[in-house]
């Protein structure tokens, strides 16, 4: 079972709730993803003069925690300026901070977040940070207070898969005993299974299922994905190696000369 911030979780999935082409859509994604917590951006659904009301009344009968998101925010000021809302709307402590650093590549601004980290755990928050691979930065987010991290795989939305895996391995390996979360950039269900076969704790995604041609179906070969990759890795996957390594036992050998 996962475990974040005291609170047990069955899914290792997080879906995202943005570009899915209905509510109906998004709803039966949520179902059959066997999700136990959406992240909602706050922004987004409140911006263009919209109340983001009935969309988040949706969000609510979804029965499943909510992880509201700072998405869209490009500064420590509008970052806690949104929690603070969001806490006040959904009622929880849980953020997911995002501080974005760069308008093409919505790559995080790792100092803005750092300091808009500090800032909300010291209100109470409970901050599950989007940040990069870079294992300094990860260490500030955890000397601020953050007991989960989740770094990129590859750029929001870029359905990339993860571009370097040896930093999300050297991550794991740092960090063993905190719950890491790979956000950003999962294009497939055999993205997922590579993270999570690294060790990851849980994956967090929207576009690669949002976009399907049939998210609902998606989010269950997700799902389906990433148990395997947990599987794996509990069960002990093997390093590669660069020679042959016989797979048939050589004993007997001298029987047949
Ligand atoms: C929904 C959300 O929070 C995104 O900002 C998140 O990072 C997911 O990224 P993908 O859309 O690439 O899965």
């Amino acid at each position: 079972m996962l475990t974040l911030y005291g609170s047990e979780i069955n899914s290792r999935l997080l879906l995202g709730t943005a570009r899915y082409p209905s509510p109906a859509v998004l709803s039966e994604a949520v179902r059959q993803s066997a999700t136990e917590i959406v992240t909602v951006s706050l922004r987004r659904e409140m911006s263009g003069g919209r109340t983001g009301g009935a969309f988040f009344e949706m969000i609510r009968a979804l029965g499943v925690r909510i992880l509201p998101n700072t998405a869209g925010c490009h500064s420590v000021g509008e970052a806690v300026l949104t929690a603070r809302m969001a806490r006040e709307l959904f009622a929880t402590d849980w953020i997911k901070l995002e501080v974005i650093g760069n308008h093409d590549t919505l790559q995080p601004d790792v100092f803005g977040l750092v300091e808009a980290a500090r800032i909300l755990v010291n209100e109470g928050f409970e901050v599950f940070p989007y940040t990069t691979d870079d294992l300094v930065v990860a260490e500030r987010l955890l000397e601020a207070g953050c007991k989960v991290l989740m770094p990129w795989c590859a750029p929001i939305g870029s359905a990339a898969g993860p571009l370097n895996p040896t930093a999300l391995r050297a991550m794991r390996a740092h960090f063993p005993d905190v719950s890491l979360i790979v956000d950003a950039g999962i294009g497939r269900p055999s993205h997922a299974t590579a993270v999570m076969e690294l060790g990851f704790d849980a994956v967090l995604l929207n576009t690669a299922v949002a976009g399907a041609g049939d998210p609902a179906a998606m989010a269950a070969a997700f799902a389906a994905a990433i148990a395997a990759g947990k599987q794996a890795f509990d069960a002990g996957v093997l390093e590669p190696r660069d020679m042959a390594v016989p797979s048939t036992p050589v004993i007997g050998k001298a029987v047949f000369t």
